[in-house]
């Protein structure tokens, strides 16, 4: 569990993080958004204290980050950047290897991970684990640079528009990927991002940052239902709001007695998706199975249109 606990950081007197107190749970994502300057860097580098906060509390199960040297704290807590930092001199492997070697893993060991991780991140550790960063592509570049992060198998990892850089259609891939490696290493992962879809593809909760101030920090569909404040609405995109709603729900949560023809869509399938997938093909109602195959049931368009809907 991360406490971060009435933070606050100043420049030339400027409170760039103002008195931010928010708590992200075990193995949970928190997405920070915001508007630019908002102070979201600010915050995370104050976690893995690459930055020093001037007041408040920041605590890594139930440990003061200050209890610890900065330069070991930061080999505990994975950090990933758009830039992704890779060594240029060094090969994938040695690159993913950093953090392990520094903690004097054993060679087995080290290497079992890089593999391990190469394969996890769809790298062939036979093809990618010698070749140097000029020659991977960008994608490659931030997927070798999120393996690194991880590496040293840290119960937390920040994340500082990880994605930035990546066109959509790896991007969504790429989130996807996180999505899956954070359950299987059950890391506790807080991301920075101007994407709010990919805030809401990711988050458990998500952060709203403007000047400093965390305006709100809830769920995402607290956020569509409940915004805090105008900003906060105005950053979700009102117009948005049913799409929101439709792309953090799963086909499980809404599947009713009954049948429907057609081929049929996994419980896990987005809300979203379904409807993308209903309207597409013309069918009032889909059959639900569960991710074995079984049927579960059916859901239809009008239901999913009906959970969408704001306060009746
Ligand atoms: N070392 C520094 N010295 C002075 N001012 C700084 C320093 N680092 C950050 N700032 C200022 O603090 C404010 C918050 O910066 P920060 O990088 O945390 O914002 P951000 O929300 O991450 O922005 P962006 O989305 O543009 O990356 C900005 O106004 C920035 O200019």
């Amino acid at each position: 569990m991360i406490e971060i606990d009435g933070v606050s950081k100043s420049y030339d007197g400027r409170a760039v993080v103002d008195n931010v107190t928010m708590v992200v749970q075990p193995r949970s994502i928190a997405v920070i958004v915001g508007t630019s300057g908002s102070g979201k860097t600010t915050l995370l580098r104050m976690i893995n204290r690459l930055v020093e906060r001037d007041s408040g509390s920041i605590r890594l199960d139930a440990e003061d980050n200050r209890s610890i040297p900065g330069y070991l704290l930061r080999r505990r807590i994975g950090y990933a950047i758009q830039e992704h930092g890779l060594f240029p001199h060094r090969t994938v492997s040695e690159n993913i290897a950093t953090v392990p070697r520094l903690l004097g893993w054993a060679p087995s060991r080290i290497n079992a991970k890089v593999r391990e991780l190469l394969v996890l991140f769809q790298l062939d550790p036979d093809i990618f684990g010698s070749r140097y960063p000029h020659e991977l592509s960008g994608g490659e570049k931030q997927r070798v640079g999120v393996a690194r992060a991880l590496a040293a198998e840290p119960n937390v990892l920040l994340m500082d528009e990880p994605f930035g850089a990546l066109d959509p259609v790896i991007r969504a891939k790429a989130q996807d990927d996180l999505r899956t490696i954070q359950r299987h290493l059950r890391t506790t992962i807080i991301l920075v991002t101007h994407d709010m879809e990919e805030a809401f593809r990711l988050a458990d909760k998500i952060a709203v940052m403007d000047a400093g101030r965390l305006l709100q920090y809830g769920t995402p569909d607290d956020l569509v239902r409940r915004p805090a404040t105008p900003f906060v609405e105005a950053l979700i995109g009102a117009r948005e709001r049913p799409f929101r709603l439709l792309a953090i729900n799963t086909l499980g949560e809404a599947v009713e007695v009954g049948e429907a023809d057609g081929p049929p869509l996994p419980a896990d399938t987005s809300q979203k998706d379904a409807v993308a997938e209903m309207v597409w093909s013309r069918r009032g109602a889909v059959p639900v199975v569960s991710s074995d195959g079984s049927p579960l049931g059916r859901v239809t368009l009008e239901a999913l249109l009906r959970r969408a809907g704001g306060p009746s």
